[in-house]
């Protein structure tokens, strides 16, 4: 599903991760590794966020670097520490990224009211809390039509109830839509109740395994 060749990332010319060969096959997989161990340097990466050295290619098509627009369609990203510019409301951020995603019609308002952003719509984003914010950017994050979505520590501030529905809904898109997903979580991801592909150790720059 995704494979990555030869990739470092530097910040200010200082190494800190490196990954000669990754090939992930399609599921779901979960990446845990201490603070600073490189996590959200990956996901960031992988999600065309962040300039890098080497490829990553999504099902042996599309390349991040070569196939820019095509690649950045089909992988979604939500960040550990959603962001966003506190004068737009819910409302304006789904609708700018439902387009740039070509969000099939009525998705906006199904993913809104699963997650109950509907409830805080037209709110500006600073009012929101921090588990609103999560809210919001899962929903950003579940737009179009990705083939993989990167989700940065997704438990975090979430209430219990929209956990459970969040794992529902990826369940189902993992089984009948093909789509995978990479996590991280200082959690203990078993209480997702999903079925986890492989768990990958990610430290001292470099990825690998969980033994
Ligand atoms: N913008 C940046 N500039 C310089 N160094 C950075 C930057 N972002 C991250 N780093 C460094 O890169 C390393 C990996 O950080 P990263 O945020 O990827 O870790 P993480 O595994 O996601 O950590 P956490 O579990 O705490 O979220 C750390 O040493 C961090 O200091």
């Amino acid at each position: 599903m995704l494979s990555v060749s030869n990739l470092t990332k530097a910040y200010n010319g200082h190494i800190v991760l490196t990954v000669p060969e990754l090939d992930l096959s399609p599921g779901i997989h979960y990446f845990r590794g201490g603070n600073g161990s490189g996590k959200t340097t990956f996901f960031r990466t992988v999600a065309g966020l962040l300039p890098f050295s080497g490829t990553i290619t999504l099902n042996s098509q599309y390349e991040i670097s070569r196939d820019p627009v095509a690649y950045r369609m089909r992988v979604n990203y939500a960040e550990a520490e959603p962001l966003y510019p506190d004068f737009l409301t819910a409302r304006d951020l789904a609708g700018f990224v439902a387009q740039a995603k070509q969000s099939p019609a009525g998705q906006v308002e199904m993913l809104a009211e699963m997650l109950g952003v509907n409830k805080f719509w037209k709110q500006t984003t600073e009012t929101f809390s921090s588990g609103m914010l999560k809210k919001l950017s899962l929903l950003l994050a579940l737009l179009g039509k990705p083939a993989l979505v990167l989700l940065d520590e997704p438990l975090t501030t979430l209430d219990v109830a929209t956990a459970a529905t969040l794992f529902d809904f990826i369940r189902q898109l993992t089984t009948s839509q093909n789509v995978s997903f990479l996590l991280t979580s200082h959690q203990d991801v078993s209480l997702t109740g999903l079925s986890i592909s492989k768990v990958w150790q990610v430290g001292d720059g470099v990825i690998v395994p969980a033994t």
